[in-house]
This record gives C-alpha cells, sequence and structure tokens, in this order.
C-alpha cells in the first residue's frame, strides 16, 4: 500500500501538509517507520543529550572520549570525578553510593520483572563497587525481588557494616562463595556482578578469580541458551580492563551493563542487549568541568537506557498479569461504584492521566476510529469530556451518537469498557468548563480547526499569538460555539482484571430487564445493573472467563 502523508501539528489537532519530498526521501510504510523511528520497548524514551555548553575543548578533552554524543571516561577521569564529587561538591560517599545503587536495582526493574525474574545473587566485592551491589540487593528486595548476596572480603568500615545489618534486617540471605552452588543458573535468575568497579587493576585474586570464572563459565548471550540467569555488570563488568574492556575475549558477557556517573572506556566494548546509565546526580558543574556530554533522564526516573536500543521481537513482548482476585462478590451492585472505586485505585497508585480514555465512534459510513480524550466528570448522568464539536469525532457522533469509552490502568491490570449513547452537554456546563482551563488551552480550542488540514504550524502558532495578544488583559476569552462537551450515559460496563495464563476476571454490567423489557428510562444508575447470569440481589457472570486467549 501507498501512503499519503499528513503531519499533525503540535499545538492544536488540526493537522498540516507535509511536502511530497519528505515523503519521496523517506519511501517507508508508517509500519516501517514506526519501527525504525521507536525500536525501543515502551518505557525507554528517546535519547535526548545534554552536553556542556563550551563542547568538549578544554583539559580533559584529549582523553574524554566521545560515541554517539556520550561521554566515556578513563579510568583517571572517573577517580576524579569521583573526588570532585566528594570533595569541592560536599557529597558523601554514602550519598552516591546509595544513589548508585538505586538507579542499578530501576534499571534492572525496567527490564527484568520481579514476576519473572524473582532470584537475584549479588556478589559484591570489597571496594564501593561492592557497597553499589549491596545498596541495590536492599531496593530490589523492596521492588519485590528475592535477593541473595555473595560478599566474602568485607571491610569493616561503618558505611559497608550498615548496609549489611539493613540486608540481614531484611532476612537477606549471604552465602559464602563455598554454600554457592556449583553451577548458578539453577538457583538464580539475574546475577548482579558488583564485585569491581572504575578501580579495578592487575588479573582479579582469589576469591573473585573463581567468582568471576563462574560467570563467564555460565554465560554467554550470544548462545541462546534456556533457563540461564542474566547477568547485570554494576560499572564494570568486573575482570575487564577499565579502559580496553575485555581485552582477551575469555571475561565475563553481561547482558545489561549499569554505568555509574558516566560510561568508562571498557563501556565501549559492551555488546550486550541492555545498557543503562545510573547516577542521576551530576551537577552541572561537573558536566562543564569535565566536559561530559550525557543524556538526560527521563521524568523523575533514577536510569536511562543509553546505547543501541535492543532488537525488539514484538511477537514475544507480553506480560503475565498477577493481579488479587476479582470476584463476582466483591463488586459494588451500582457499576458507576465500582468505577469510581478502580478509579480511586488509579490515582492512588499514581498512575499518569488515569482520565485518559479511548473513545471510539462510528459515522453514518459504519467505519469505526478511535482516539484518546480526558475524562472531565463522572456521575450518574454519565461519563464527560469536551473536544470540537466540527472534528471527526464530532461529526460521527452527530451521524451516530452512540460510543464506546475504553480505559486501561497499565500497573493495575485493569480495563474497564463503558458503552452508551452520547449528548451534547448544556452550553452552560461547556461554558464553565471551557473558562476553568487555562488560557493557553482556551485560546488553543479557538485556533484549532480540529481534524482539518492546515498550511503548517506557522499558521497555527501566528494565530496563537494574534489571540494571546489580544487577550492579554484578563479578560474572558470567548468560547468557540464549536467548542463543548459529550456526555455518554452508559447500557454496558465490563471491568476487566488481568489474571495468569490469560484467564482474565471480566465482570459484565447491563441494564436490568424488568418484565421482560430492558429499562431504559434515564437516569441508568437508580437502575439496579445486573451482572449477568447470577441471581439476586446482584446478578453476576464472569463472561468469557476461562477462554485462554480472551
Ligand atoms: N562518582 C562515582 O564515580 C561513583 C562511584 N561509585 C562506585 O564506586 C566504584 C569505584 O569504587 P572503588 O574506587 O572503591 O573501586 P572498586 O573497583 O569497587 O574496588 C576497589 C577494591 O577492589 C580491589 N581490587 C582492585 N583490583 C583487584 C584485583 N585485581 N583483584 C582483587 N581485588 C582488587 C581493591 O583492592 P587493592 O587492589 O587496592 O588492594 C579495592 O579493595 C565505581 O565503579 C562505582 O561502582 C558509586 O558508588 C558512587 C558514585
Ligand atoms: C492523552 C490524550 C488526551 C486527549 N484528550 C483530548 C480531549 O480531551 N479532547 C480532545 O478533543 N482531544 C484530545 N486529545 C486529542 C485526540 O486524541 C485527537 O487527536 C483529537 O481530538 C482529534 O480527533 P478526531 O480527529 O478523531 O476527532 C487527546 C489526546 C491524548 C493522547
Ligand atoms: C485537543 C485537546 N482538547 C482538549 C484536551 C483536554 O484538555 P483539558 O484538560 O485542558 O480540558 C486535550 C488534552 O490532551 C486535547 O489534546
Ligand atoms: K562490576
Amino acid at each position: 500500500m501507498i501512503w499519503s502523508l499528513l503531519g499533525q501539528a503540535p499545538v492544536s489537532l488540526a493537522y498540516y501538509k507535509s511536502s511530497l519530498s519528505i515523503y519521496k526521501t523517506k519511501p517507508s510504510t508508517p509500519l516501517n517507520r514506526f519501527s525504525s523511528g521507536f525500536p525501543a520497548p515502551i518505557s525507554t524514551p528517546a535519547i535526548r543529550v545534554f552536553c556542556s555548553k563550551s563542547g568538549r575543548v578544554g583539559s580533559m578533552a584529549s582523553s574524554v572520549q566521545n560515541q554517539g554524543s556520550i561521554s566515556y571516561l578513563t579510568q583517571r577521569e572517573a577517580a576524579e570525578v569521583d573526588e570532585t564529587l566528594m570533595g569541592p561538591l560536599g557529597f558523601s560517599v554514602d550519598q552516591l553510593m546509595e544513589l548508585a545503587g538505586l538507579s542499578v536495582a530501576t534499571s534492572i526493574a525496567e527490564v527484568y520483572k520481579p514476576s519473572e525474574y524473582n532470584r537475584v545473587l549479588a556478589i559484591c566485592g570489597p571496594g564501593n563497587n561492592g557497597g553499589d551491589g549491596l545498596v541495590a540487593a536492599r531496593h530490589l528486595y523492596h521492588f519485590g525481588y528475592k535477593p541473595f548476596v555473595c560478599y566474602p572480603k568485607r571491610t569493616q568500615k561503618p558505611l559497608y557494616s550498615g548496609l549489611v545489618t539493613q540486608l540481614e534486617s531484611l532476612s537477606i540471605p549471604f552465602l559464602s562463595v563455598n554454600e554457592l552452588p556449583m553451577d548458578l543458573s539453577k538457583d538464580f535468575d539475574i546475577l548482579v556482578d558488583a564485585m569491581f568497579g572504575f578501580s579495578f587493576h592487575g588479573a582479579p585474586r582469589p576469591p573473585f578469580d573463581e567468582l568471576i570464572q563462574k560467570l563467564v563459565n555460565l554465560h554467554n548471550y550470544e548462545q541462546v541458551q534456556q533457563k540461564s540467569p542474566v547477568i547485570v555488570s554494576v560499572d564494570i563488568p568486573s575482570g575487564w580492563h577499565v579502559e580496553e574492556g575485555d581485552v582477551g575475549g575469555e571475561g565475563i558477557k553481561p547482558d545489561m551493563l549499569v554505568s555509574l556517573t558516566a560510561p568508562k572506556l571498557c563501556a565501549k566494548k559492551f555488546s550486550g542487549p541492555h545498557h543503562f546509565l545510573g547516577g542521576r546526580f551530576v551537577p552541572p558543574a561537573i558536566a562543564e568541568k569535565y566536559k561530559l556530554c550525557l543524556p538526560q533522564y527521563p521524568g523523575t526516573s533514577m536510569c536511562v537506557r543509553i546505547g543501541k536500543p535492543p532488537q525488539i521481537d514484538i511477537s514475544a513482548l507480553r506480560e503475565n498479569y498477577i493481579s488479587p482476585e476479582f470476584r463476582e462478590d466483591q463488586v459494588e451492585a451500582d457499576p458507576l461504584d465500582l468505577f469510581r472505586k478502580w478509579f480511586d485505585d488509579a490515582m492512588t497508585a499514581g498512575l499518569k492521566e488515569p482520565n485518559a480514555m479511548a473513545l471510539s465512534t462510528t459515522g453514518k459510513d459504519g467505519k469505526p476510529s478511535s482516539r484518546m480524550v480526558l475524562l472531565k466528570g463522572v456521575d450518574k448522568g454519565g461519563f464527560v469530556w469536551y473536544t470540537n464539536y466540527e472534528s471527526q469525532k464530532g461529526r460521527e457522533l452527530s451521524e451516530n451518537p452512540h460510543a464506546s469509552l475504553l480505559f486501561y490502568w497499565d500497573g493495575l491490570n485493569r480495563q474497564v469498557r463503558v458503552e452508551g449513547s452520547v449528548q451534547k452537554v448544556s452550553e452552560e456546563e461547556s461554558e464553565q468548563y471551557f473558562h476553568s482551563r487555562p488560557r493557553g488551552s482556551q485560546i488553543g480550542a479557538i485556533v484549532s480547526k480540529q481534524s482539518t488540514v492546515v498550511p503548517g504550524r506557522h499558521v497555527l502558532h501566528q494565530q496563537y499569538k494574534e489571540l494571546e495578544e489580544k487577550y492579554s488583559n484578563e479578560g474572558l476569552i470567548p468560547k468557540p460555539k464549536h467548542w463543548g462537551g459529550y456526555r455518554l450515559q452508559p447500557n454496558r460496563f465490563e471491568f476487566w482484571q488481568g489474571q495468569t495464563s490469560r484467564l482474565h476476571d471480566r465482570l459484565e454490567y447491563s441494564p436490568q430487564e424488568i418484565d421482560g423489557k430492558r429499562s431504559s428510562s434515564p437516569p441508568w444508575f437508580s437502575q439496579t445493573f445486573q451482572l449477568t447470569s447470577i441471581p439476586l440481589p446482584i446478578t453476576c457472570k464472569k463472561s468469557k472467563q476461562i477462554n485462554p486467549e480472551d
């Protein structure tokens, strides 16, 4: 199929026409554009790199290496950055280690879910790299993993004995080298290599030589091995030369490397699938001084993926949902109460925009279309959202006033479907809501001829600017006639709670039939909804619950 391309402008929902040359120079279908443009998993944001303003010229310029705009440090530079952080910049080693260990744990959690990779062995060395491993083990415990620790050369400093006490208080087992099984593959899902960091030199001495060999023997990610645990190296794959990498080619081949502060030169030789950066504490002064180019961390995350994105086998992407059972006898009589309860759960879980819902409509041609909108109110009258009445959805709703809403609350493994008939809300209600919005959004609603093609972004920006000036005096911005709300009055609900092996819980509410007639008098919510087929007072059915592919 040949596709023509319409770009979507950022400020409003109008479109702009892109030039045909863009299309010609990138002869791709939307599908392969998607897969080449967004190759990383959903949790992985695009990498944005920030650099010190002055570029890479300076005292360290000769040795700070750059690959794909990211700086790599030599061993000496790594130690110097460490000293600067803990000297003039006022950090304590405890602080940095805590943040480093947390970064390691969050990186692991991004890739290896505790439901599949639960048993973690942290092998900790005598220095700060080992300390990072101890901290990571504690955080992993709190994230739902089952950690074990092998810490054969303990350091007697209070920081380390404190970390050990903290782990012991969580009943995390400490295993001596002798207690480790010959074959680590049967007992662990993740092996955290926290033996040596950037101060490693020479050849590994006992007992670490033996421990490193255990990891080498066990695992080679290039060989497809069933049931082999993954190796996560902290900062440096232990045994590798800090700058040259795995010189003899016989060292550890980690699946994941979590570089700390900035990757060291050896990280260039890392060819495993997951390279992360942690240590979100580098102040601009350090970045400037050492001419560091580092990626930005997304949102509030303690880690960011760097390096080449992993090759994804889309067909292998799946989650096994593990949730509390959702039973007929636990539900509310009124589906609206259950919706509110689940909505509160989504809020409490800190999910982003739990009010985002997919709205599906069909016009008279019967062809469905879906898009996200924001729920702006829910009560006995129904579910309310606001939009442009002249948009595609507006046109379709005028032709066919029935729609479906879909909420998906990732993290809670929950989905809610709501179907019903749709009406515009009153002008007064729309007015009231319109004026509660930020002024920028009010102007945006005037500017945006939603779902129409516009000549370019500049047109929208120009109109926006003009209106911004026009309404700069804080006066009322008039609501355009074509903008307002819709209310969907439900006639069907389905609450879905994901469960293991695809045997999900699905409960459906539909209006009760009274004397063989479906009650249709609004408001629906004064009626008893029935969960089809189980007797009074509420009747329930788990629809299609046991179809494994639902
Ligand atoms: N800002 C930062 O940069 C931050 C850094 N952080 C972390 O600190 C790490 C660097 O820590 P570090 O300096 O303590 O060094 P590290 O490599 O853990 O161990 C040194 C120990 O290993 C020993 N040892 C050395 N070679 C050996 C051999 N061949 N065989 C056997 N033993 C050997 C050496 O003994 P020695 O040879 O000196 O007698 C010493 O006891 C860094 O990579 C990162 O993980 C974060 O926590 C916070 C932010
Ligand atoms: C999370 C999210 C929330 C959105 N909320 C709204 C909204 O409340 N109202 C709206 O008109 N468009 C909203 N949009 C934009 C719509 O998805 C859509 O692009 C736009 O309304 C045009 O749709 P149409 O051409 O199918 O009518 C939202 C988009 C996203 C991703
Ligand atoms: C075009 C459009 N209209 C309306 C909304 C809802 O915005 P608000 O929360 O300001 O009403 C959104 C939200 O993304 C939107 O993109
Ligand atoms: K390491």
